[in-house]
């Protein structure tokens, strides 16, 4: 007996309709006839031929929980994430505490678990290195290493410690049901040996070369505080010399690593001639980076301050440079606007981007400029491969029922006044779109509908390196 069943649903680029059959969170059935309908009509969603997309997942938000929860928090956030369509989200870990020990893993765990909407997953911070073994047990989605913050001794060690955690069965307290689920009731009580870690953890990167970026800062402060210097203070050069030495790094310890926030032309063309010589690497962009150049800062100053910073249209990257990304990554970085008020050099950087993401792609998809494929592959996908979550990002048998919702008729203008984020603000304020996330599902739960938030209970996803797709 189904406990619900999404009727009328579009599932691809065809016209063709199909019934996606869902019980117990999972997809059960996908079928062109409608099944056996559950009993009680309220359990029935016909979405009258809505274009339905596996949940998004974003491999790259700062939730801010615990210790900056001024700027956001795990509620606030996955708010934001469901109403964008984001059914899975990667929590960084530069909150207060890092994320870089059990202790704080665990801490951060427990808060996910109360207050999360949405699925999600935590990058695990790098510091004490002797903590990376231990680390490793909980599962992180991957190890952050911020470039910017790391010199080269320490970036060499950490490599090779995090590429040292070996295959072998990882066994002691862990807080892993049998089916690798968190049970946030018995929290750490459970003693389930962990299936061996088929690989050694990934290794995620802020690519910014720490001396260019002093460098560089010090002498656009001696400018004045005009918001477009910020583009000159963290150049296109940081970021091109921090990928070519993490690219050596992965060559040498033979490291799977990812770049978050791609942001230059040559940075990407380094990523890829790494990739087709047999370094496995992949990339991320984000939003700002797609569709915004440095200009925005003229217009929206510290709105549109964020590392790396916006580019000029030599440096850039843009649509066209789709194809040969991995995934896009919001890199949701919530401050308040007291915060962005303050002059250049002092306001925090970062945007956020959850709620804004899928109506820009699906406005972009509306005029031809990319496909349905595209979307699933950058935002559903690829997540879920590169970060090893098992049962998401492809709506099929078996999975969860991760599911959103999208009218591709429905017009809008952001307005960050609306926003369920914490940070009402985003450079992309003004822009008319052209289609909307108007329902999303995690597990089979609606979790929004019609802009509208409900109840929902989150659970941690553990980094399955056995998950084969
Ligand atoms: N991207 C940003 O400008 N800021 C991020 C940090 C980061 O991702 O580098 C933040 O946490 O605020
Ligand atoms: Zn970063
Ligand atoms: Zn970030």
């Amino acid at each position: 007996m189904l406990d619900l069943c999404v009727t009328n649903c579009r599932l691809d680029k065809t016209d063709e309709k199909f019934s996606v059959g869902i019980q117990d969170g999972k997809i059960v059935s996908i079928k062109k006839s409608v099944p056996k309908l559950p009993s009680k009509p309220d359990e029935i969603i016909d979405v009258k031929g809505k274009l339905v997309l596996p949940g998004l997942i974003d491999a790259h938000v700062h939730f801010r929980d615990p210790g900056l929860t001024v700027k956001e928090n795990f509620f606030t956030g996955s708010a934001a994430a469901a109403t964008g369509g984001f059914t899975t989200i990667l929590d960084m870990p530069n909150t207060l505490p890092p994320t870089n020990t059990p202790r704080a893993f665990r801490e951060k765990m427990k808060i996910g678990g109360k207050r999360s909407l949405v699925d999600f997953g935590l990058h695990a911070g790098v510091d004490d290195l002797s903590k990376i073994n231990a680390l490793a047990q909980l599962r992180p989605a991957s190890f952050k290493i911020f470039m910017d913050l790391a010199d080269d001794d320490f970036l060499l060690e950490a490599f090779s410690k995090i590429n040292g955690v070996h295959n072998n069965p990882l066994n002691g307290t862990s807080d892993h049901t049998q089916n690798g689920t968190q049970d946030h009731t018995r929290h750490g009580t459970q003693q389930h040996p962990l299936n061996e870690i088929q690989e050694h953890p990934l290794i995620s990167l802020h690519a910014e070369d720490p001396e260019r970026v002093l460098q560089c800062t010090e002498q656009m402060k001696k400018k004045g505080s005009d918001p477009q210097l910020y583009a000159w203070a963290r150049p296109p050069q940081a970021e091109i010399e921090a990928t070519r030495k993490a690219l050596s790094l992965a060559g040498k310890f033979k490291q799977r690593i990812h770049f978050c926030h791609v942001s230059t032309k040559k940075s990407l063309k380094l990523i890829i001639h790494a990739k087709n010589s047999g370094i496995n690497v992949t990339s991320e962009i984000t939003p700002h980076h797609l569709f915004l150049d440095s200009g925005y800062l003229k217009g929206y100053g510290n709105l549109a301050k964020t590392n790396p910073p916006l580019r000029d249209d030599e440096n850039r990257l843009n649509m066209n440079y789709l194809p040969q990304i991995d995934i896009i990554g919001t890199d949701h970085a919530p401050h308040t606007l007291e915060e962005k008020e303050k002059d250049l050099w002092n306001a925090p950087p970062g945007i956020p981007g959850l709620e804004t993401i899928l109506p820009l792609l699906l406005t972009q998809l509306n005029q031809g400029k990319i496909n349905v494929e595209d979307i699933k592959r950058l935002l559903c996908e690829n997540p879920a491969k590169i970060f090893r979550i098992p049962h998401k990002g492809f709506i099929a048998e078996g999975m969860d029922a991760d599911l959103v919702v999208v009218d591709l008729e429905r017009e809008g203008v952001v307005d960050p006044d609306n926003f369920q984020s914490k940070a009402k603000y985003s450079p992309f304020k003004g822009f008319k779109t052209k289609g909307m996330p108007v329902m999303t599902l995690v597990r089979g739960k609606l979790v929004m509908a019609d802009g509208e938030i409900r109840e929902n209970q989150g659970k941690f996803v553990y980094l399955d390196t056995a998950v084969e797709y």
